[in-house]
């Protein structure tokens, strides 16, 4: 690892969070008071920090610091985000480390009395010779000191919120590494659920925010309030609505009051004391421990200071958002940028739409802009809805789709960049060496694997949850469920991978950036590679099929399977929409009206023998397209010719094997055993052995539904 020198020791060998001071004892500086006969009645509060890794705009902070005589901001390390448990990339992992060391920092600038408890027992810890396990907790004895002056001069401003009038006010330097937290964060390793119960025994109260969750952080959630009872509690900060029978009553307007509202700001005071307790643990040595080693390039810098610089240049060029949108090349400098920011809390929804309101004119852009931060909100709001969002089809029509069909090696080309359609793998590679995509080539992508490779969603939503740097829970597993058109909505498109090159990469930029083999070929042929002529080939030295593969599956034929599958499902699809349990779970922000619309138009009889043989007209289709973009781009694609040739990778799996084999989409199986970035770069698949006995599975139902649309563009447009 590069920047940990200088970092001797792992976790193996420091101490771990233990003897806690009681909220009295850490208040009591007086060396002649017995802390067993000081007043009892300190009222101190950690606030535990776990993705709102900020101190502006932050609710259980800004409770905590008017509400209690003695804070203190706790993150814990926990192992379970980590090796062969973890799902996330090494550089996601540097990401969120990064924003701990600049969390810590804000802290010991915050404008308090600090208070440190010191570790006095490390040393001898650390001349134990027995390696000692990471869960193992060591009783040490503590001393306190305060420093008077610490109401911290340094950068008093920096945990003032985002300041609207676009002054310099609320960043902070960025500074080597720390060593050794002692005077901001206290930071565990270890179990947060012991770590926590062990302040609740001591006599302090807990405050977080409440974050949409599910899996293993729904299951870690529930158990620490059972273990800390009322001494914990979550906080709802986010502007998301929770236990409410129907969330999306009046959810439009409750969210847009909700990001104009005045900020959760810290009231900090020279009053406010503010303990830490130093544990020899930072983000360098669970580095160590767990030998994270990023490869990604191109990865922002998760410090606050970088979200803020990130921010301001954004808003230099808001204007010219709209066009930058779509091509991949475009987006890469003209969206925002601001996702992993956005994921791990650096900055809040909040702040940014108030500074972009307050610092931009109104204009195309701006709207587009904050229209997206409230889709952050919606899709957010539909994990808080439902938790099931990553294991389960969200309609129960859907559920097990495309499990019969799995086949490894359709999915290895479609994770490795190898399927024979260009777009599709300068995407997949783009994803694998960078942590990002931007959202028409993350849907795009979602739809070749789910409607055309055919596979079981949740592999490809693993994959991409590992991948990307930004991955948000709440918006990546919602959006691939949407994309793959599990939710049952009327409007669902197929993306064409040729058009999309025709479209946003005409002359091959993007992709000969990420498929480099192809920078040969003449660029009119990128739409098909397989299709440009045997002369031409190898007069440029790009033999198809040896140098670049051929697309592994047919198109045309594939894209109508889809739709023949898809829509005999559809009837009972719109049937579950009308329960309103499936109704609440895919969380409409139109609410249970707008599944009912659905329902009642889409619905037919079950006793109507005709039904599974329905198909609905494109015109149908489109006709309530929700999500369709503002441009009215809705256009079908343009008629190609069939493929003449094409392959089909040779699984030598029957198909019984491959379907026991599924991984489950959790645990140690979800999606992939937790590749790490140093296998997946260097991990291409080889698919020269392919066979080509074509497509089984077409159908050849002959229907034209190749809609090509944007992503939808308004609040209204939500489904
Ligand atoms: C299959 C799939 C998976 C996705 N997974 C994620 C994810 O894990 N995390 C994530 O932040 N975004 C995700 N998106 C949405 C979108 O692709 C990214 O938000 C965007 O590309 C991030 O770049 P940016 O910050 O420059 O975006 P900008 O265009 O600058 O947008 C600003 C912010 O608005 C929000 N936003 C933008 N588009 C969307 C959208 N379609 N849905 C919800 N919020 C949106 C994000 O918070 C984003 O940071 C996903 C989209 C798809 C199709």
């Amino acid at each position: 690892m590069s920047d940990d020198a200088g970092v001797d020791s792992d976790i193996t060998s420091v101490p771990v969070l233990s003897d806690i001071p009681t909220p009295t004892e850490a208040t009591t500086t007086d060396t002649d008071v017995d802390p067993a006969t000081a007043p009892s009645d300190v009222n101190g509060c950690v606030v535990w920090h776990r993705k709102h890794l900020r101190t502006a705009d932050h609710r259980a902070l800004a409770d905590a610091v008017a509400d209690a005589d003695i804070i203190c901001p706790l993150f814990v390390f926990d192992p379970t985000f980590y090796d062969n448990d973890g799902l996330a990339c090494d550089a996601r992992i540097r990401f969120l480390h990064e924003a701990v060391d600049s969390l810590n920092q804000l802290y010991e600038n915050s404008p308090t009395q600090s208070i440190t408890h010191q570790a006095s027992a490390s040393h001898d810890y650390l001349a134990e010779e027995t390696p000692v396990e990471p869960q193992q907790i060591q009783s040490i004895t503590g001393e306190y000191q305060i420093s008077a002056d610490s109401d911290s001069g340094s950068d008093s401003t920096s945990n003032t919120p985002l300041n609207t009038n676009n002054s310099e006010s609320d960043t902070i330097q960025s500074s080597p590494r720390a060593s050794e937290y002692s005077s901001g964060l206290t930071v565990g390793y270890g179990d947060p659920v012991d770590i926590l119960s062990h302040f609740v025994d001591r006599g302090w109260s807990i405050l977080t925010m409440e974050t949409p969750t599910s899996r293993y952080g729904k299951r870690r959630d529930t158990r620490a309030q059972s273990v800390c009872g009322d001494a914990l509690r979550f906080i709802s900060g986010d502007g998301l609505i929770r236990d409410a029978e129907w969330s999306r009553a009046n959810w439009k307007s409750h969210i847009t009051e909700w990001l104009a509202a005045e900020q959760h700001t810290p009231e900090w005071s020279g009053d406010t004391t503010q303990l830490t307790i130093p544990t020899g643990i930072t983000p360098s040595v669970v580095e160590k421990t767990h030998k994270i080693n990023p490869t990604k390039k191109m990865v922002p810098t998760g410090t606050h200071r970088a979200a803020t610089t990130q921010l301001r240049a954004f808003v230099d060029q808001i204007g010219s958002y709209p066009s930058n949108i779509s091509a991949p090349q475009d987006a890469r400098t003209g969206t925002s940028g601001l996702s992993p920011y956005f994921n791990f809390g650096l900055l809040s929804i909040r702040q940014v739409h108030q500074y972009v309101n307050n610092n931009t004119p109104e204009c195309r852009g701006r709207r587009m802009f904050t229209s997206r931060l409230i889709w952050n909100c919606h899709y957010n709001q539909k994990l808080a809805d439902w938790a099931g969002w990553t294991d389960r089809a969200v309609n129960p029509a859907f559920e097990e789709f495309n499990a019969d069909r799995h086949n490894p090696a359709l999915v290895d080309a479609w994770k490795h960049g190898q399927t024979g359609f260009p777009m599709v793998d300068a995407s997949m590679r783009c994803l694998r060496e960078t942590g990002w995509l931007n959202f028409r080539m993350r849907a795009m992508c979602v739809s070749i694997f789910t409607h055309i490779l055919q596979q079981p969603w949740w592999i490809g939503a693993d994959w991409f949850h590992h991948h990307l740097i930004d991955s948000d829970v709440g918006i990546n597993y919602t959006q691939w469920q949407s994309q793959a058109g599990l939710i049952g909505k009327p409007s669902q498109r197929v993306y064409n991978p040729r058009k999309q090159v025709r479209d946003h990469d005409s002359d091959g930029e993007w992709i000969t950036k990420w498929v480099p083999e192809l920078s040969d070929l003449p660029a009119q042929h990128f739409p098909r590679p397989e299709r440009t002529p045997l002369a031409v080939q190898s007069e440029c030295n790009v033999i198809i099929g040896d140098d670049y593969p051929r697309p592994v599956v047919d198109f045309d034929a594939r894209r109508e399977t889809f739709w023949s599958r898809y829509e005999r499902r559809r009837p009972e699809a719109a049937r579950e929409l009308a329960r309103p349990e499936i109704a609440k779970r895919a969380s409409f922000s139109g609410g249970y009206d707008a599944a009912q619309a659905i329902a009642q138009r889409y619905a037919v009889d079950e006793s109507d023998d005709e039904a599974d043989n329905i198909q609905l007209s494109f015109s149908e289709i489109t006709t309530i397209d929700t999500d369709s973009d503002s441009t009215g781009e809705n256009t079908p694609a343009i008629n190609e010719l069939n493929d003449t040739t094409y392959t089909v990778p040779d699984s030598s799996m029957t198909l019984q094997e491959s379907v026991i084999s599924i991984p489950t989409g959790t645990g140690d199986y979800a999606g992939e055993p937790s590749p790490d970035d140093r296998e997946a770069v260097s991990n291409a698949v080889d698919l020269s052995t392919t066979d080509k006995t074509g497509d089984s599975s077409n159908d050849n139902i002959n229907t034209d539904r190749s809609t090509e649309t944007d992503e939808q563009t308004t609040i209204e447009g939500f489904m």
